[in-house]
């Protein structure tokens, strides 16, 4: 390493001390975070095989161009592939195997949204035909909804799928260049089948958007099938980040398909051209969404444990300022601004993570309904999934970012690995449902539960608090000094109450205008404010029930306690205008919170760096020379810069071109090339 023992550099492990000051059992709060010890034990093994592949090594994506981020990207997922076959691998140790690869590519959108929509939309004749191809890999398929015109209105989508019953075939067409296919990620380069959301013609009658398999590239050499016009979209956001994946572009040139490669569960078209729907809703089609957005929910806080992780271990590395009388410069981690920006988001990542629990037991629930045809909660479901990832990737997004900033200068290299962190993870915000629109969901439904309660219908589920509205639009809250915000039941009130009296003010507006969707328009920010309240309020209710559980492990349970009442302390600050403004809470009471979250601050800072030590990402999953688990900072800084390939000659090449000539002023000379 060149230099560094003559600049007196030493290497110093700062976090040991940390690690001995933590006041609660890690291993247990390990487990708790991964699940169970089960799913404990399959993170560990394969985190480390995948930390141990060569193929799977990470360290240059920011470095290197877009085509060989993109080969490389196919590399891994073959190479992902043949492991699983050989290895044999369950489901959930390929779905480990995924995260820790770290990359996304063209086998999510097969496994999470093509092979979804399949299983939710396809006949079992059809399934049967499909999915056994689809679950080798002879057929790669990508879930082609969105088009350059419309994204987040699904019904106005264009491509036109028209029934020809001379032939037995739909014709799908692109007719305008707005109906070009935009985005689906795997389309560019990998796809050879495509999942096509098209408006169904039969008849003359446009029956709306409905599912298509279409065949786009040829099984044998990969070329386009005629009539088929597809590439890649272009180069995204940041370097690394979401480049890895090719989403694409796609039009149709009256490009037939067999009748049979409609998803024909929900509808079907007979040989004569006729539409029949079956009894089920019509929502079942968005079912893959559904899918996807609880699986989104569920991934937020590794995302944002990560850039907290990172965050958490260099504070307490770096020193800044009071370095007087021998003494050791202050830790920046002890400055109160620091933990006021940082332990919120360390609180949020378990908060999240709790949250992302429950939520998969909700997607199965319902799956288990549907599949008795109970479609009663199909709308509380739609509601909290696309509310929770609305909420959930919008904070972990800005999450990011601000540990990007609490890392300070170093945080904005590459080497911290939170500008990739945050450039493949930002774009959650929109993917699957741009966040707004998603709350202007929520919105919809807490004014139709309103409506249905004040006609005597119970709400269920996480609407159920609404049950109770005559009470929480008027109690006041009894808060008197700072420990009393500490009672779990006094939180939980406030935020029901709070969520309550918003959602109540808009329907009230709302009921009482003339045009009730003018209105609705007109009131859009205060009812995405208002869905804000009631899915934070979900995650404050998830959290208080799973911190009132018994726990193994010595002061995990107290560590559970100490961070639900930071979550929900810090969002109550940060949100107190909605608290005052709905009359729940005076000044005084926000204030007492204030002074609660800062004693609670106190009660995190000996255990911050174990709390984020829980999470157990590997070093070579974190990506990062700031979050290492040695602390060894200022060493990994330094070599890593040297690797850096501008660093690779002494002299920079463009020198004799471009710098020399304006050095020795020969800018107008015979042999300059400016
Ligand atoms: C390496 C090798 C390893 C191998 C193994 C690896 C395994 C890998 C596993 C993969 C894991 C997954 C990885 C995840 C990666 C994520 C990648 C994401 C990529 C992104 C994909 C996309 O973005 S796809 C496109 C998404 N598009 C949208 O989300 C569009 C948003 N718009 C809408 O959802 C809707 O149109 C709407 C909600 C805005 C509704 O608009 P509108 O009112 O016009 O609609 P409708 O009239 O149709 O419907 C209204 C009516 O329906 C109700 N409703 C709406 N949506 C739903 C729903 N989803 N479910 C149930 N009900 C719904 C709505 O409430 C209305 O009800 P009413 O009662 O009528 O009021
Ligand atoms: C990385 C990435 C991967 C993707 N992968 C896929 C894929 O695999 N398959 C696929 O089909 N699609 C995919 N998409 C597309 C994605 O689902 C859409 O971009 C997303 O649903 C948002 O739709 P839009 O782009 O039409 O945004 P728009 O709806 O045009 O949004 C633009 C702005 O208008 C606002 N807006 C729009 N309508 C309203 C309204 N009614 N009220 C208030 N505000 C409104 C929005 O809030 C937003 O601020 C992907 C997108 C990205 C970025």
């Amino acid at each position: 390493m060149e230099g560094i023992e003559e600049r007196g550099v030493k290497e110093v492990d700062y976090l040991a001390e940390e690690r001995a000051g933590a006041q609660f059992h890690v291993h247990s709060m390990k487990i708790f975070l991964a699940g169970g010890q089960h799913e404990y034990e399959v993170s560990t093994r394969i985190a480390n095989l995948v930390a141990n592949d060569p193929v799977f090594a990470k360290e240059d994506r920011a470095r290197i161009s877009r085509k060989e981020l993109y080969k490389n990207s196919l590399k891994k997922a073959g190479h992902a592939w043949k492991i699983i076959l050989e290895k044999g691998l369950t489901e959930e140790e390929s779905m480990r195997m995924r995260a820790f690869i770290d990359e996304p590519n063209y086998t999510d959108l097969h496994w999470g949204m093509f092979i979804t929509a399949l299983k939710g939309q396809a006949t079992e004749e059809q399934q049967h035909k499909w999915l056994r191809q689809a679950y080798k890999l002879a057929i790669i398929g990508c879930y082609a909804q969105t088009e350059l015109g419309h994204g987040s209105n699904v019904q106005g989508l264009e491509t036109t799928a028209t029934f020809d019953p001379s032939t037995d075939e739909f014709v799908l067409n692109s007719p305008t260049l707005t109906s070009t296919k935009w985005w689906p990620g795997g389309l560019g380069k990998a796809s050879t089948h495509a999942l096509v959301y098209a408006r169904l013609i039969t008849d003359s009658q446009d029956y709306g958007v409905h599912a298509f398999i279409a065949q786009i590239r040829s099984l044998d050499d990969h070329i386009p099938l005629p009539n088929v016009t597809v590439g890649d979209i272009g180069v995204k956001f940041g370097n690394g980040g979401y480049n890895s994946m090719d989403n694409g572009l796609l039009r149709f040139d009256h490009v037939r398909i067999p009748r049979e490669n409609m998803l024909m569960k929900l509808a079907r078209v007979t040989e004569q051209g006729k539409y029949e729907r079956s009894n089920k809703p019509r929502q079942l089609g968005y079912g893959a969404m559904v899918y996807i957005r609880q699986g989104i929910v569920a991934e937020a806080s590794v995302y944002l444990s990560r850039a907290v992780t990172i965050a958490v271990r260099y504070s307490a590395v770096r020193r800044q300022f009071g370095g007087k009388d021998d003494k050791a410069e202050v830790q920046v981690i002890d400055y109160r601004t620091q933990q006021h920006r940082l332990f919120p988001l360390l609180a949020t990542a378990y908060a999240y993570r709790i949250v992302g629990f429950w939520m998969k037991w909700l997607y199965a629930d319902v799956t288990e309904r549907l599949n008795n045809n109970d479609f009663s909660n199909l709308p509380e479901v739609h509601a909290c999934t696309a509310g929770l990832k609305s909420i959930t990737t919008s904070v972990t997004a800005d999450g990011i970012e601000q540990c990007r900033k609490l890392c300070g200068g170093h945080g904005y290299l590459c080497a911290s690995g939170l500008p990739e962190l945050y450039a493949a993870y930002v774009p959650a915000c929109t993917y699957e449902g741009d966040n707004t629109i998603l709350l202007l969901q929520v919105a919809r439904f807490l004014l139709k539960t309103l409506t249905q309660v004040a006609s005597g219908t119970k709400p269920v589920g996480t609407a159920a608090y609404l049950g109770n509205v005559q009470h929480l639009t008027s109690v006041n809250c009894e808060v008197s000094q700072g420990k009393d915000w500490l009672n779990p039941s006094v939180l939980l009130e406030a935020f029901e109450a709070r969520s309550a009296r918003m959602a109540v003010a808009c329907a009230m507006h709302v009921a009482e205008a003339p045009d009730s969707e003018l209105a609705f328009e007109e009131l859009s920010p205060e009812l995405v404010e208002a869905a804000r309240a009631h899915c934070q309020l979900i995650v404050v209710s998830k959290f208080i029930e799973q911190a009132q559980k018994d726990l193994p492990g010595e002061g995990v349970k107290q560590q559970l306690e100490v961070l639900c009442n930071l979550y929900a302390l810090s969002l109550l600050t940060t949100h107190s205008s909605d608290f005052l403004a709905t009359g729940y809470l005076t000044g005084t009471q926000v204030s007492h919170a204030k002074d609660q979250q800062k004693a609670l601050f106190s009660c995190v800072r000996p255990n911050a760096v174990a709390l984020v030590d829980a999470f157990d990402h590997t070093d070579h999953y974190l990506g990062s020379a700031l979050g290492r688990y040695d602390g060894d900072v200022y060493t990994h800084l330094y070599k890593g810069a040297w690797k850096d390939p501008l660093n690779e000659s002494v002299v920079t090449e463009g020198y004799h071109e471009y710098l020399r000539p304006v050095l020795t002023q020969q800018l107008w000379g015979p042999t300059s090339k400016l």
